[in-house]
């Protein structure tokens, strides 16, 4: 966990960017966090634009200009969730620092990003083994050269992909806990 991470508090309940690269396993860990947690679960890939996503499908990387209004979007609707249910996750690839700024910036919270992290041979496999993805896969060398991993100033832990998705959910639940208030006693 980074020096900023350990500084987290939040409020009421977690919230949470589970980020990487295409393939690193962001819905499928974020999913099962959010379900493990109890708050909602918001997948960037549903807030992208269609010129987005018919971008990407066709091999195009997105560029800067095309992901700043999707991050815009991606940061309100976490704070609406985090305003009304105290706690969020959400699956975002979140590739620069600049990104990860403002989706703060735009959440207006403390926020921990939960970086997937591991090899290319890992992540091509994994992404050449979806079939039902708009994403191919021969887009993942952009998204690994777009990618500045979150440095020590940045509240961020990194988990190794080459886990299985138990034991990352386990992780993030352990990490998560010591940021998180304890529920009040029942008087
Ligand atoms: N820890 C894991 N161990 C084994 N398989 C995994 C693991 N995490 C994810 N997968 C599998 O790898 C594939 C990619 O995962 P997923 O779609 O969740 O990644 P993603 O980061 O959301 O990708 P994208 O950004 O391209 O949508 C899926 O088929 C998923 O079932
Ligand atoms: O920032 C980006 O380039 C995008 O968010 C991509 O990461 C895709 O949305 C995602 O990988 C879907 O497969």
């Amino acid at each position: 966990m980074s020096t900023a991470a350990s500084q987290v508090r939040f409020e009421r309940r977690p919230i949470v960017v589970v980020m990487g690269v295409s393939g690193s396993g962001k819905s499928t860990i974020g999913a099962a966090l959010a379900q493990r947690l109890g708050v909602p679960f918001l997948d960037a890939d549903d807030v992208h634009p269609a010129a987005n996503v018919r971008k990407m499908a066709s091999g195009v990387p997105l560029t800067d200009a095309d992901r700043w209004p999707w991050l815009g979007a991606l940061g309100a609707a976490m704070r609406e969730h985090a305003d009304a249910e105290g706690g969020v996750v959400s699956g975002c690839s979140a590739l620069k620092r600049a990104y990860r700024q403002r989706l703060m910036d735009t959440i207006g919270r403390p926020v921990l990003f939960l970086v997937l992290d591991g090899c290319r041979e890992t992540l091509f496999a994994r992404m050449s083994a979806r079939g039902d993805h708009y994403m191919p896969p021969g887009l993942l060398d952009s998204q690994l050269a777009d990618l500045e991993r979150p440095d020590a100033a940045e509240p961020a832990l990194t988990l190794s992909i080459e886990q299985d998705v138990d034991t990352l959910v386990e992780e993030a639940m352990a990490a998560l806990a010591v940021l998180t208030p304890s529920p009040s006693p029942a008087s």
